[in-house]
């Protein structure tokens, strides 16, 4: 049997990436490019969707060289993406009208307010599954046709095109200005605040309050489908698969049973619990939203726990405060002291995310006596992690009576022993890492395998899991809920800071 290769492009908040995948699921290649990142004004972050699209396409080609494989050798092309993020583009030249905002840009928190105010908080929550928040697509969108001028009325006359990263990848792989499809599929339509979680379709009450036009926005469609065929660099290959990244990373991890959960730990950390065929609504500040749909199944639901900084947080340290000239560097400095010496930081950069959603909290350290050293510093920087993952662990158990009794983990912190020691440590279960910690790019290739036929079903998919690393709880109770109180003192203290208009 001649073996078959599954292509997935990741295209992250950072980079992007292109893993090749053999049928057993294993990795045969990777390449990797980083991106701009686009800083207009405090709180505002763009990206260049022209220049992610030409980092894809170099990407593509580099895992395709470093494979020794032809592009017709290609069984599936699948796709997985930041989430949230932005583009607006003119269907005619296939240029974009502006720089995609990003899902960390708190720009419209002001029009999120405004909202609120108008059509009251549950209106949204109810049908999108979303609170109000800057972070999703149909607020950033409104503000783009509101501020670039002339888009409005080109946006009715349905000469722009809306899509997140995955509709403005499979626009361009499919042709672009000659032919190309316009499509998103359920699990990056459930991000932009604009999708009914119950019909799957565009709301049409809901594009009305945002004052989002139904011409500019892309056909949905399900995770797992030839979508188009891809012409260029990889002409012919089926494009097969699209899911946001975190969807991606359930899937790749194979939580297909209702109570299964991941968290990735990237430059955010992003908590799914599958909870099955249903929408389960929170009311402890989680979201609910699609988990995946494979061709023509029916959705599966998950709740999630979105936590905005995490792996940046270690950015912050080694870029801004310079005492760290490398990320793993963090593990060895916040190792050489017993504990964080009664410090904790709160990492509220952009206000905090799940399960508090407070656009007006900042970022603080507290606890600081003359006794903390760098190195309690790293730890309380590796611990805001944990605790962070913790409170929306609690808030999971609060929305879905689900207790988690073992977590699975990816993404690049969970490099980091002291950190997943510490994670099991105030979790008080095990956490577990797979062999192929690559998971977000795996489940794009197991969605596309699935559609063109790769793969036969989720239980072939699930025998290729395979532990890799397990930390197992070791931190007393008493000392656990003790510090879990001293961190949600700390977080007390971030709130109420900023002001809307202030910085
Ligand atoms: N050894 C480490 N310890 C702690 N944090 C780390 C370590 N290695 C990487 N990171 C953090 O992980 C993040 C990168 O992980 P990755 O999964 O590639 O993120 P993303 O997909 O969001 O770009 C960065 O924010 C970085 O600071
Ligand atoms: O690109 P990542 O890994 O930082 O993921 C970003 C999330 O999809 C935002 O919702």
């Amino acid at each position: 049997m001649t073996d078959r290769f599954v292509a997935a492009i990741d295209q992250g908040t950072t980079s992007s990436r292109c893993i090749i995948f053999n049928q057993d699921g294993a990795i045969v290649a990777v390449d990797q490019r980083e991106h701009r990142q686009i800083f207009p004004k405090p709180g505002w972050v763009e990206h260049d969707a022209t220049e992610i699209w030409s980092k894809v396409q170099a990407v593509v080609a580099g895992a395709l060289a470093r494979a020794g494989l032809r592009a017709e050798q290609l069984s599936a092309l699948g796709i997985t993406n930041q989430r949230e993020t932005t583009v607006l583009w003119d269907r005619a030249t296939g240029k974009p009208v502006h720089n995609a905002i990003v899902w960390q840009d708190t720009r419209t928190s002001a029009l999120c307010h405004e909202l609120g105010a108008t059509d009251g908080q549950d209106r949204f929550r109810e049908a999108t599954g979303l609170p109000l928040a800057s972070y999703f697509s149909g607020p950033k969108a409104a503000w783009l046709l509101d501020n670039v001028p002339g888009l409005r009325t080109r946006a009715e006359r349905g000469e722009i095109a809306f899509g997140t990263i995955d509709s403005w990848l499979i626009w361009n792989l499919t042709g672009g200005t000659s032919g190309g499809v316009h499509v998103t599929d359920v699990t990056n339509a459930s991000r932009t605040m604009l999708m009914n979680l119950e019909t799957l379709q565009w709301d049409p009450e809901i594009l009305a309050a945002m004052n989002v036009p139904r011409a500019i926005l892309p056909e949905i469609r399900s995770s797992a489908e030839v979508y188009g065929t891809a012409i260029g660099q990889v002409a012919g290959v089926p494009v097969a698969s699209a899911l946001g990244d975190q969807q991606a990373a359930i899937f790749g991890q194979a939580c297909y049973d209702t109570g299964t959960a991941k968290n990735t730990y990237g430059t955010g950390s992003f908590l799914l619990l599958n909870t099955g065929a249903r929408p389960v609504p929170s009311k402890s500040g989680l979201i609910t939203t699609v988990g995946y749909k494979i061709g023509e199944q029916a959705p599966v639901y998950c709740l999630e726990g979105s936590i905005a900084i995490t792996g940046a947080l270690v950015q912050w340290f080694r870029d801004q405060l310079g005492i760290i000239r490398s990320a793993d560097e963090i593990e060895a400095l916040a190792a050489s002291v017993d504990d964080n010496g009664g410090a904790y930081i709160v990492p509220a950069f952009s206000g905090l995310f799940a399960p508090y959603w407070r656009s007006d909290a900042r970022g603080v350290i507290t606890g600081l006596t003359r006794y903390v050293t760098k190195a309690h510093l790293a730890r309380a920087v590796l611990e805001a992690t944990s605790w962070q993952t913790r409170e929306v662990v609690d808030a999971m158990y609060q929305d879905s009576g689900v207790q988690i009794t073992t977590l699975k983990v990816d993404g690049g912190m969970t490099a980091n022993n002291l950190l997943m020691q510490h994670q099991a440590d105030v979790l008080g279960v095990p956490v577990i890492r797979p062999k192929v910690s690559e998971t977000t790019c795996l489940g794009a290739a197991y969605a596309a395998g699935l559609a063109t036929g790769v793969w036969s079903d989720l239980d072939e998919l699930k025998a290729h899991w395979q532990r890799d690393v397990e930390w197992s709880p070791r931190m007393e109770g008493q000392v656990r809920e003790r510090e879990y109180a001293n961190w949600r003192k700390a977080v007390e203290r971030s709130l109420g800071w900023h002001e809307e208009g202030g910085q």
